[in-house]
C-alpha cells in the first residue's frame, strides 16, 4: 500500500478519475461497475466499496458511504484529497410537497439540517451545488426522457427523530415535513448539504440527483423493481453529465 493512499478508501491518487460518484448504498457500487467499460474494485473496507471505470470516455470513481452526513464527507474529503474534481451525489429522497415517487429530483440548494457542514463551513454560508454539473444534470435526465423535479432539499442527521416518526423527535415529523413543504422544500435526505458545504470547502464541485424512492406524508416506498430499474436510470444519468461536464474553475 502507498504511503499516499487515502486513510479509510485505502486507494491511491492513480487510482481515481477526476469525476466521482458518491452513493449511499453499496449495493449500487456494483451495480454501477456493471455499466461502466474496465471497472475496477479498490476498496470493500468498513463497506466504503469503491471502484473505477470508464463511462462515455470519462474516467469516474464510484463510491459508498452508506448512510449519514459525517461518513459522506469522509469519502468526498478522502476522494478530494486524491484529485477528484467533480462530484455527483446519485441516492435516493423522500418527497416533500408536490414531488411525486419515481421523480428524478435535482438539487438547487439543501437546508443544512445536519450538523457535519458547520465542520467545514459556518451555518450562514449556503449549501448550494456547482451550477454548471447541476445543469449538465438536468439535461442528462431531460435526454433520457426522465420525470423529473428541481429544487430545495433539506438533510437531516436523524432518521428516526427527524423523517421517519416514532415519537421520539423534537418536532412530529408530520409537522416539520408541513413547514418545509409550505417553503418550497422539494426533498429529504441525509447527506446533501453536508456534500455541497465541504465540497466548497475544499474547492470542488459538486452535485446532487436522487431518486424520490419513499413518500415523505404516508412512508408508501417504490416498489422494489420499480426502484431497481429506476436506480439504474439515476447511474446513467449521472455518469452522462459527469461526461459531458467541463471543468469549472472558481467554484
Ligand atoms: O439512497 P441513499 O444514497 O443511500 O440515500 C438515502 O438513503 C438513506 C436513508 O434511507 C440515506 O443515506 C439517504 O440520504
Ligand atoms: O426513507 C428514505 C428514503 C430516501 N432517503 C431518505 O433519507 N430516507
Amino acid at each position: 500500500m502507498s504511503s499516499n493512499n487515502a486513510w479509510y478508501l485505502r486507494c491511491g491518487p492513480d487510482d481515481v478519475g477526476e469525476s466521482a460518484v458518491l452513493v449511499g448504498d453499496r449495493g449500487r457500487v456494483h451495480l454501477a461497475a456493471g455499466l461502466m467499460q474496465g471497472a475496477v474494485l479498490l476498496n470493500e473496507d468498513r463497506g466504503l466499496t469503491t471502484a473505477t471505470g470508464y463511462y462515455a470516455g470519462e474516467r469516474i470513481t464510484v463510491s459508498a458511504f452508506g448512510m449519514g452526513a459525517p461518513i459522506a464527507a469522509v469519502v468526498l474529503h478522502e476522494l478530494a484529497g486524491l484529485g477528484v474534481r467533480r462530484f455527483v451525489r446519485l441516492g435516493t429522497v423522500m418527497t416533500l410537497g408536490e414531488t411525486r415517487l419515481g421523480e428524478f429530483v435535482v438539487a438547487h440548494g439543501a437546508i443544512r439540517g445536519e450538523a457535519t457542514s458547520a465542520t467545514y463551513l459556518p451555518i450562514e454560508y449556503p449549501a448550494v451545488p456547482d451550477f454548471a454539473l447541476t445543469r449538465s444534470l438536468e439535461e442528462a435526465v431531460q435526454q433520457a426522457g426522465l420525470a423529473t423535479r428541481s429544487g430545495i432539499y433539506a438533510s437531516f442527521d436523524g432518521f428516526y427523530t427527524e423523517m421517519f416518526e416514532t415519537g421520539t423527535g423534537s418536532e412530529p415529523v408530520a409537522e416539520r415535513y408541513g413547514r418545509l413543504s409550505r417553503a418550497g422544500v422539494v426533498a429529504a435526505d441525509m447527506e446533501t448539504s453536508a456534500v455541497f458545504i465541504a465540497a466548497r470547502a475544499l474547492g470542488v464541485a459538486a452535485a446532487s440527483l436522487c431518486l424520490a424512492s419513499v413518500a415523505g406524508d404516508t412512508t408508501e416506498k417504490m416498489p422494489h423493481a420499480d426502484r431497481v430499474a429506476a436506480e439504474t436510470q439515476l447511474l446513467h444519468a449521472g455518469f452522462a453529465a459527469l461526461a459531458a461536464s467541463v471543468p469549472t474553475a472558481g467554484v
